[in-house]
């Protein structure tokens, strides 16, 4: 699904260079679910931002989809964008002035969809997270849980093949966050690869990879854990 090699992320400001990713690799594969985890700081959304093609990468390659992204101008960025990518945030980043359904039809809007093909998408995610008998009401009027589900919505409808989702359930209680897990985990489980940062380690031992960083590299401390402590045992 996606490939980043020998991957570099440098921030210039007020002349101070902060490295936020560095020699950075990671293979996902389709109908893969990962966690991302690591310290503040580790380079985690620089990470999902780079993957989502919301920023720019200074160094490496990064192959999505089949697609090398190096050489890709604005357009052709944020067609392929539209086209594979959902986002869920921590903050749901909903329109207030919005209803449900045309929160929803924000990103179709950009798709070239005509107005049946978009009410008919709008409608199937809603119902997919459980929301289609609210579709005329504001976000205003939902719980956080419902909020994110809708987010979740507008995410799906587009029918992305990765969905990146930056601490999803940050701003819920633990009900409303382990509720938004089994909805990631469904959708997941019917095809969509999901890439997910989360603090939670309970959230992070749930999927089929946890990847952590420490210092914008991908640390191999979790996954040679075991393997450490068997052999300190043998020693
Ligand atoms: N726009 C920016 N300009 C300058 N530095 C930035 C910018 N965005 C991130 N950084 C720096 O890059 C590094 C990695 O940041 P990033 O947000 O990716 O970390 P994170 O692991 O997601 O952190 P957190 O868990 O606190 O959200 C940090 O040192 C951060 O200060």
């Amino acid at each position: 699904m996606l490939r980043m090699t020998n991957l570099s992320k440098v921030y210039r400001t007020h002349m101070i260079e902060t490295h936020a990713l560095r020699g950075f690799e990671i293979a996902v594969a389709p109908g893969e679910f990962v966690t991302v985890t690591g310290p503040s700081g580790s380079g985690k959304t620089s990470f999902l931002n780079i993957a989502g093609l919301l920023e720019e990468f200074t160094a490496g390659e990064y192959v999505l989809d089949g697609v090398n992204v190096k050489g890709l101008d604005d357009d052709a960025r944020s067609r392929l964008r539209n086209e594979k990518i959902g986002f869920i945030f921590q903050g749901f980043n909903l329109i207030p002035d919005l209803n449900l359904f045309d929160n929803v039809d924000v990103p179709l809007r950009y798709r070239g969809f005509n107005a049946a093909e978009r009410r008919e998408r709008i409608e199937d995610a809603l119902a997919r997270v459980g929301l289609a008998s609210r579709m005329k009401h504001y976000p205003a009027e939902l719980s956080g849980g419902q909020q994110q589900r809708v987010a979740i919505a507008r995410a799906l409808a587009g029918s992305p093949r990765l969905l990146l989702a930056d601490e999803p359930t940050g701003n819920l209680d633990t009900q409303m966050a382990r509720g938004v897990m089994e909805l990631l985990e469904q959708i997941n489980a019917a095809g969509t690869t999901i890439l997910m940062v989360t603090h939670d380690p309970e959230l992070a031992v749930r999927t089929t990879r946890n990847v952590h960083i420490i210092d914008g590299q991908v640390s191999d401390l979790v996954r040679k854990g075991p393997s450490l402590a068997t052999a300190t045992a043998t020693v």
